[in-house]
């Protein structure tokens, strides 16, 4: 694992929480992307060299909106970045990790990515995203 990528941080209003975290952060939402395969669509701000992920729910059976349903809006997971996500997620399976698919899928922002259940990691959601992939 080499680093951060991103923290995703579960909203029900891309619009409101976007503009709060713009005054928050002090800089502007630089992408916004819709991730048809996970129901959910997303901000991206930058602090410094780190990352803020905000998600809003596309659908009522998106896991951001069971996820909000259950717990309200707030932190939802830790993106860390990878150089080869199939071999960690290798490498995290024989360790006996429970991982949430088992091959990549295209995720935001270029990314391939794969979820660790938090159940397995001490009850965090946990992604592995590795870069510069094109869908
Ligand atoms: C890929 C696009 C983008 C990117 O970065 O590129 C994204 O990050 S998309 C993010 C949205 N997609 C996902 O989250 C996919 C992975 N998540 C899942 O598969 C589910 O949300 C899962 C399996 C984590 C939970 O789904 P389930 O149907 O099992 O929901 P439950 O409410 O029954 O949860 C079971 C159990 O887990 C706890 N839980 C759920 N979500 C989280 C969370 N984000 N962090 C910590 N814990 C979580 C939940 O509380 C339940 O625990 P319990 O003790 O039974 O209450
Ligand atoms: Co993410």
């Amino acid at each position: 694992m080499n680093k951060i990528e991103h923290i995703g941080i579960a909203v029900r209003d891309l619009k409101i929480t976007g503009d709060l975290y713009e005054q928050l952060l002090n800089t502007n939402v630089y992408k916004m992307e819709e991730v048809t395969g996970e129901a959910v669509k997303t901000a991206f701000l930058q602090a410094g060299p780190n990352k803020i992920e905000l998600l809003e729910a596309t659908s009522a059976d998106s896991p951001i909106a069971k996820f909000i349903d259950k717990k309200g809006e707030g932190i939802h997971h830790i993106a860390f970045e990878v150089n080869d996500i199939k071999a960690e997620m290798a490498r995290l399976k024989a360790k006996g990790f429970v991982l949430l698919s088992d091959e990549p899928k295209p995720g935001a922002d270029n990314k391939l990515v794969c979820f660790v259940h938090p159940k397995s990691a001490g009850g965090v959601l946990v992604e592995l995203v590795q870069e510069g992939y094109n869908a």
